[in-house]
């Protein structure tokens, strides 16, 4: 049955981040993924967490300079040292979390760059990650993002994420399918979600163009949650929008999905 987890980098923004844990908690959620725990003890992040009986789903593995537009490292030659000081610090946290899935982030390749040497590297990071993650039963997720949002990201479509985890030869390497990204790259959602069903290891949703609640926009978040159910996805499904408003006012569709018996 898909599970949703409240995304608490972009939801339950009217309060602190410490304190969107009870937020989410309070609306009925069980499980959260954020981007990043850094700026927190890992400490701190574990008793929010413990604190409101929640499951941590997913953050991301350190993404290099992020206020300085960095948006990951893994395809970036000559950071290879810095990466694996990231992925040890990932998996310190969640270790302290109870996290089994970590996000990595590519990064943005320079217009012209070789692009096969930025294979290569992200290659080798991939594998680098999945062995480290892989002694710890962690999955280590990749995700293919909109050049309209992200230009310049080195991963688009979700055939390149899907090529590349097979070549990782790693079977802890999954696709995290975000169904906004997908739409406006290539579309095609259901049938995309059915033939990689066995290498998707986390989906995420918002409406398209706006990302906000999945309610609205081109597509049909309650036909693919039935959809999701009847190809067996027992995976996750991470709230990554923006509400309209304040959150509590957009989560109609989510009541909708529970009771239509999306969730348990
Ligand atoms: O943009 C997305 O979509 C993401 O999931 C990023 O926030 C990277 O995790
Ligand atoms: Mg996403």
């Amino acid at each position: 049955m898909p599970k949703f987890a409240a995304n608490l980098t972009m939801m339950f923004n009217e309060v602190a981040f410490p304190q969107r844990f009870a937020a989410a908690a309070a609306a009925g959620f069980k499980a959260v993924e954020f981007l990043f725990p850094y700026d927190y003890t890992a400490h701190e992040v574990a008793s929010w967490l413990q604190e409101n009986k929640l499951e941590n789903v997913l953050f991301n593995l350190p993404p290099g300079d992020w206020a300085a537009g960095e948006r990951g490292i893994a395809a970036l030659p000559g950071r290879e040292e810095e990466f694996r000081a990231g992925v040890a610090r990932g998996i310190e946290y969640a270790l302290a979390l109870g996290t089994k899935r970590l996000h990595v982030m590519a990064g943005l390749i320079p217009a012209g760059a070789d692009l096969r040497i930025h294979r290569e590297v992200y290659l080798g990071n991939l594998r680098h990650a999945a062995r480290e993650l892989a002694t710890h039963g962690i999955s280590l997720l990749i995700e293919p993002i909109n050049g309209r949002d992200m230009p310049g990201y080195f991963l688009h479509t979700q055939a390149q994420a899907h090529a590349l985890r097979e070549e990782s030869g790693a079977p802890n390497v999954k696709v995290q399918m975000d169904f906004y990204h997908a739409q406006i790259v290539e579309g095609d959602l259901a049938q995309t979600f059915r033939k990689n069903l066995d290498g998707i290891g986390h989906v995420q949703i918002a409406s398209v163009p706006a990302r906000n609640e999945p309610d609205d926009g081109e597509v049909n978040y309650p036909y693919l949650f039935r959809l999701l159910d009847e190809f067996g996805y027992e995976g996750w499904i991470g709230c990554e929008y923006r509400p309209r408003g304040a959150t509590l006012d957009g989560l109609g569709w989510l009541a909708a999905a529970t009771t239509q018996g999306v969730q348990k």
